[in-house]
């Protein structure tokens, strides 16, 4: 039988075990804050950034946004951001991505106050991971950590194919699996858009993790019989339904369930473990700046 990986309900776990953390911090003075800055209107990050705003507020963190209009100078961004560099409500903030094509977002994340950088991609922050010393961990690499553990899936030995090479997730997540830890020890091949044989790799893994943003990517004939399959991707694809199109991960869901044994799937998957670690990061943010300990989960 497969296993499918309720993301869903591990991160509702996960928001409850911060709960106790939370209302520490409250009591030692104030709420952590997050804010979300958003620029331009692209529908899937404004809904992104509305689910996190509801996260917060399910768990007691005080949640701020700020919009900034998709056509506005790259300096109307850098100077929100350094507005919330200085704001003492707000201890961890994200710039969603992808910012406009005239943005660079590289340029952006430079200016975020490491220790409000959540996201964990300021280069301060991507050195320390890269050093074992990971301050804030990026929210979706995070998410399929614990996702991994809570399906009592060891990652020490294992061979974890991962295709997609981005910052966001890709590249962070080999990094943290390769590293010597209890979630790492991993054997970890990175495909890519030029990766030669790319189902050899999936093929040849005990952990695939689809990771590229093309929907179906990986499908039930490129995985051997027992593999874990994580699903990162959440693709809109058109469809005839209300909301006129339909999510869609990078695998193929029916026929790698055939295959797979346990897989995530979207949506409901590594989705919600992402705004989990979101807010878990933020607590850790305003523990580390307010110097108020609290047991994380
Ligand atoms: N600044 C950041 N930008 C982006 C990140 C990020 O970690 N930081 N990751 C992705 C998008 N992302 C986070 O913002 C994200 C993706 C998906 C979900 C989610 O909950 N998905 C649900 C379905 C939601 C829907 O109905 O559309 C699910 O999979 O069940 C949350 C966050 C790119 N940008």
């Amino acid at each position: 039988m497969t296993e499918i990986i309720d993301g869903n309900a591990v991160a509702s776990e996960i928001r409850d075990d911060l709960t106790a953390a939370i209302e520490t911090l409250a009591d030692a003075g104030s709420r952590p804050g997050l804010a979300t800055v958003l620029m331009g209107d692209d529908p899937a990050s404004q809904t992104y950034v509305n689910m996190k705003q509801r996260d917060c507020e399910e768990v007691g963190i005080e949640s701020h946004h700020v919009d900034v209009d998709g056509d506005a100078p790259p300096e109307e961004l850098y100077d929100a951001i350094a507005d919330l560099n200085e704001d003492s409500e707000v201890h961890g903030y994200i710039v969603q991505a992808p910012v406009p094509d005239h943005v660079d977002y590289r340029d952006v994340i430079r200016r975020v106050d490491p220790i409000k950088d959540v996201d964990g991609f300021h280069p301060e922050n991507v050195g320390r991971l890269v050093a074992g010393d990971a301050r804030f961990r990026p929210c979706t690499p995070h998410g399929v950590q614990k996702l991994l553990e809570s399906a009592d899936i060891d990652t020490e030995g294992k061979d974890v194919t991962i295709v997609g090479r981005s910052d966001i997730v890709g590249k962070p997540l080999a990094n943290l699996l390769i590293q010597k830890a209890d979630d790492g020890n991993a054997t970890v091949t990175v495909c890519h858009s030029r990766t030669d044989d790319l189902a050899a790799k999936t093929r040849s893994a005990d952990i695939v993790v689809a990771a590229a943003g093309v929907p179906e990517l990986v499908d039930g004939s490129m995985l051997e019989d027992g593999t874990v399959v994580i699903d990162v991707g959440v693709n809109r694809v058109d469809a005839d339904t209300d909301k006129g199109y339909e999510l869609v991960g990078d695998v193929e869901f029916e026929s790698a369930k055939e295959k797979a044994s346990a897989i995530t799937p979207v949506p409901g998957g590594v989705g919600p473990m992402t705004r989990a670690m979101l807010l878990y990061n933020t607590v850790k943010a305003a523990s580390l700046q307010r110097d108020v300990d609290v047991e994380l989960p």
